[in-house]
């Protein structure tokens, strides 16, 4: 199992009961004036001296689809983490639009003020359906005035009922998520993370353990998000990443820092990339 899995969401006790705790996410305060919803300058992380993350810097433009490749032990998790506030920097700036300083709040303000985070392994409500899933995760975002058993209204089941639709499970919404294939769960949660409308989503691995059908679908739903939502995709699936870069930037990590930067033809036919990473 992978270091960083969901163990340490928030803990919400009013939700303990369904086993699993997931972030609300509330954009509050996000200034994104000039274009920018992520701002990362020379950051550092060290563990006892060996820098994971080595005078980092990335910047992720409002609307903008990122993927970040590299090789193994590149720091790619560690930089989520770093964003996530669930690592802090030995040194450097991290900044969610202009004026909110990662760096200083805590995993849980992070989720918060509008960073969604997906990891790997996909960790949805096994024993509901997949329309309760949806619903329980719109419930825990506290913008919405509800309770947990309160009736959803009409604009409230037509959210639902879109995202159902954009996560390829309309018609599945009455089947029970734990007998969902790993890549609908994997739909579903992003679905959830939707549902919350975070400001910037962060997704880890999406396709891993996918079939093609499935990666391939992945890949239509990711264009499909594109331009209306900020993400940022940490992948290893070169063909999925040629799918869903389009003519977004593709940033290559090596070592705790950035290697190459550019279209996916650029970072492709570059030297440095070939040597390290996509191999001659
Ligand atoms: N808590 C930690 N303590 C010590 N070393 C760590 C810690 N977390 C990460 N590292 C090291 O930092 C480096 C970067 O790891 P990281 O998991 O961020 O890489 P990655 O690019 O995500 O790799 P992968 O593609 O395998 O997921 C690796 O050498 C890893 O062993």
């Amino acid at each position: 199992m992978r270091r960083n899995e969901p163990s340490d969401r928030p803990d919400d006790s009013e939700y303990a009961e369904y086993g699993v705790t997931y972030s609300r996410l509330k954009p509050e305060g996000l200034d994104t004036a000039h274009g920018v919803i992520l701002y990362l300058e020379d950051i550092t992380v060290s563990f006892d001296g060996f820098k994971a993350i080595n005078k980092l810097n990335l910047d992720i433009s409002v609307g903008e689809l990122r993927c970040i490749i590299g090789p193994n032990g590149a720091g790619k998790t560690t930089m989520m983490d770093v964003i996530t506030g669930k690592t802090r920097p030995t040194s450097g700036t991290a900044f969610f639009g202009q004026s909110i300083d990662l760096t200083k709040l805590t995993e849980y303000e992070i989720a918060h003020a509008g960073i969604g985070r997906k990891f790997q392994r996909p960790t949805v409500f096994e024993q509901h359906t997949v329309f309760e899933n949806l619903e329980l995760a719109m419930k825990m975002d506290k913008r919405v005035k509800t309770t947990l058993f309160a009736r959803l209204n009409s604009e409230q089941i037509g959210k639902i009922e879109e995202i159902l639709r954009l996560i390829r499970l309309n018609g599945q919404e009455h089947r029970i998520a734990g007998l969902l294939s790993h890549g609908q769960k994997q739909w579903l949660e992003i679905g959830m993370l939707l549902m919350q409308e975070p400001q910037l989503i962060l997704l880890d691995e999406p396709v891993a353990g996918m079939s093609d059908a499935e990666t391939a679908r992945t890949a239509e739903l990711l264009n499909e998000l594109r331009g209306k939502h900020s993400i940022m995709v940490v992948e290893h699936d070169m063909g999925f990443v040629e799918e869903i870069a389009q003519g977004d930037k593709v940033t290559v990590l090596h070592e705790g820092s950035v290697l190459a930067e550019g279209s996916m033809q650029q970072v492709q036919a570059d030297e440095r990339v070939i040597e390290v990473y996509l191999g001659r």
